[in-house]
């Protein structure tokens, strides 16, 4: 399996940083619904999940991708369980392995069968997942939207679709450092959107992502193992009727240092309606989607390449006047 390496393009101008979300702070609602509109990403600062719960899980994610690939392949599986190099199931390959869990409100589970008792791994899912519906309680008194539950109860509920996954990038030889037309990458996680609602992540300290801004140039996200990073995805995307951004990232591998990073990709239950909410329209005509219940996007999605645009299936087509 090859790992293909090409050219950096350069970022163009216009851009000063990442935003940054202060949650202890109720004033932060206006700068997160700028964040998610103009690009679908921001980090958080002073929230409540426990460094400690942090370095426990972290330092055992190391642990598990130290073990032999004969020990790891063991729990291989898809899409839970443990996997290297292919990404999906189309043909989708990185410089990674990873290992994903299914997570609900009550347990972790993996390959179907067995429950994953590790007190870390559910504790630290259960502190992001209060941590998540307090931004996207925020984001919904940004957007003005009352209950302000409207969101977070997609993503709180007993039969929640959310996957948890760790993803460990070693550090890569094929990096040449000497490269004369200016340094060359190698891909670790290929360019694309996250279908569920939205994604919580955090990484060590070695940085790697990459997020796509709408002039198409990519800006590097420095790393800060002390905060969590939002994406806004595909979901929220349409329930925003296009108003939030599902943010276009990548991952970079590193020719020195190994990136782990741990993330928990937020989803609704299966048969949940996926629409453009009624309140941020004035009438049908002006969704830009069809509507689509979870279990119907998430099958589209499993069949589709990583980079492709999973959401265009589902827009209206428009109605031109000779139809
Ligand atoms: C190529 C693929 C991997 C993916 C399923 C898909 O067919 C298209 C979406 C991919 C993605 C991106 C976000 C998450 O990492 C992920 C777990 C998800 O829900 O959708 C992955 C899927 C995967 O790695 O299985
Ligand atoms: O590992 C990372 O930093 C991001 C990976 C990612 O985007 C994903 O797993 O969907
Ligand atoms: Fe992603």
């Amino acid at each position: 399996m090859t790992v293909s390496s090409k050219l950096v393009e350069v970022p163009k101008s216009g851009f000063s940083s990442i935003p940054v979300i202060d949650i202890s702070d109720p004033e932060s609602k206006h700068d997160m619904e700028k964040a998610c509109e103009d690009f679908g990403f921001f980090k958080v600062i002073n929230h409540s999940v426990s460094s400690e719960l942090v370095s426990v899980l972290d330092h055992e994610a190391v642990e598990f991708f130290s073990l032999p690939t004969s020990q790891k392949t063991q729990v291989a599986g898809y899409p839970f369980g443990y996997g290297k190099r292919a990404i999906g199931r189309s043909g989708d390959v990185g410089w990674v392995e990873y290992f994903s869990f299914f997570s609900s409100s009550t347990l972790l589970l993996f390959s179907h069968s067995t429950l994953v008792l590790e007190n870390a791994l559910l504790e630290y899912t259960k502190s992001v997942r209060k941590m998540t519906c307090d931004v996207l309680e925020m984001m919904t008194d940004g957007l003005g939207i009352k209950p302000r539950n409207t969101h977070s109860k997609l993503v709180s509920g007993e039969n929640t679709d959310s996957i948890f996954r760790l993803n460990h990038y070693p550090p890569c030889p094929l990096i040449n450092n000497n490269n004369t037309n200016g340094s060359n990458i190698v891909i670790g996680f290929g360019e694309h959107t996250d279908p569920q609602i939205i994604s919580v992540l955090r990484s060590n300290n070695t940085c790697g992502l990459q997020i796509n801004l709408s002039d198409g140039s990519w800006i590097s996200v420095p790393s800060d193992p002390s905060s969590f990073f939002f994406n806004v995805s595909d979901s929220l995307q349409v329930l925003t009727n296009g108003r939030f951004k599902s943010v276009k990232h990548r991952v970079l591998a590193n020719s020195r240092k190994s990136r782990v990073s741990m993330i928990y990709f937020a989803g609704p239950s299966l048969t949940q309606r996926i629409a453009p909410l009624t309140c941020l329209i004035d009438n049908e005509d002006e969704s830009l989607y069809e509507e689509f219940t979870w279990s119907e996007y998430k099958n589209s999605t499993y069949n589709s390449r990583l980079s492709d645009n999973r959401l265009q299936p589902f827009e209206k087509k428009a109605v031109s006047l000779n139809d």
